[in-house]
């Protein structure tokens, strides 16, 4: 069944842990419906990035809250073309090196950078759909903090080999084993974390994709998302009827 073009104001969560597929998923899915799509572990890469390019030390707790609120990220939700821009500068790139993946988690366990990020995060499912838009969002606590009302709630899952696998296949001479203890220290951090630690709820639906490739997988959320968008039937959501997002939206949002 397709839902391509009726679709709007769905809420698809995605959480799960590094490496599981969220992010190639959450992108594959908010393609083929014409949905907006937003990466909310490039938000907290970013805020890490301005932290280390402003020589704040990501381990000191008290400092990152204190300047928790002085970047401005600015997020880009075409699936097709995410982008990632903090204070006016592209850092879409920068924000994918081994030293912000190294201080990521410490930053994003500080309760003012989550409340700054949580806040953001939700403005911008609000926006997309007061435009009549459906988004897809994945990250770690979507399905449990940001949006619990997801129509379509899940966590993606892999075993830790196959994670390290998928993302040894992107890092050109990169030692598996090196690859999988990094995730292995990720995934301890953000599930162990005081403030929204990477839970699964028992409503969001566990999807083991070890031995499924990408195609699969998002063929099966593309088929969750129809029925969703399907059982909500056509008039009872916000915005319904309302303009689809223009190219630029205001705040943090740009499509
Ligand atoms: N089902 C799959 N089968 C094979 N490879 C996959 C599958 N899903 C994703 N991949 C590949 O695994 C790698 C990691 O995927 P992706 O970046 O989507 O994971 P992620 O959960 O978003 O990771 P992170 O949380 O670290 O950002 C990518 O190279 C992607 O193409
Ligand atoms: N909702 C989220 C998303 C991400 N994080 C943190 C934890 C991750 O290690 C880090 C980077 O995310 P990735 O790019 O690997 O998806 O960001 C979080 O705490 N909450």
């Amino acid at each position: 069944m397709s839902a391509q073009g009726s679709a709007e104001g769905v809420v698809v969560a995605i959480d799960g842990p590094s490496g599981s597929g969220k992010s190639s998923t959450a992108k594959g899915v908010a393609s083929a419906r014409d949905l907006w799509y937003l990466d909310t572990g490039a938000m907290y890469r970013a805020m890490t990035w301005w932290m280390q390019h402003h020589g704040v030390d990501a381990d000191d707790a008290a400092a990152v809250a204190e300047a928790a609120g002085r970047p401005d990220i600015s997020m880009g939700t075409d699936p097709a073309a995410p982008t990632v821009h903090v204070d006016g500068r592209d850092v879409a790139r920068e924000i994918r090196t081994q030293q912000v993946t190294a201080g990521v988690s410490a930053v994003s366990a500080v309760p003012a950078v989550r409340e700054r990020l949580v806040a953001m995060q939700r403005e911008t499912i609000a926006l997309a759909r007061s435009r009549a838009a459906g988004i897809v969002v994945e990250g770690r606590d979507i399905t449990t903090v940001v949006a619990p009302d997801a129509q379509v709630k899940i966590y993606l899952t892999a075993s830790a080999e196959a994670r390290a696998h998928r993302r040894s296949g992107e890092l050109s001479g990169s030692d598996i084993d090196a690859v999988q203890a990094d995730l292995a220290r990720r995934d301890l951090l953000d599930s162990s974390r005081a403030d929204s630690p990477l839970t699964q709820t028992a409503d969001a639906l566990e999807l083991e994709t070890t031995g499924l490739g990408l195609d699969e997988v998002v063929a099966i959320l593309l088929e969750l998302t129809d029925r969703a968008v399907a059982a909500a039937g056509a008039g009872d959501r916000p915005g319904a009827g309302k303009a689809v997002g223009e190219k630029q939206a205001e705040g943090s949002a740009a499509r």
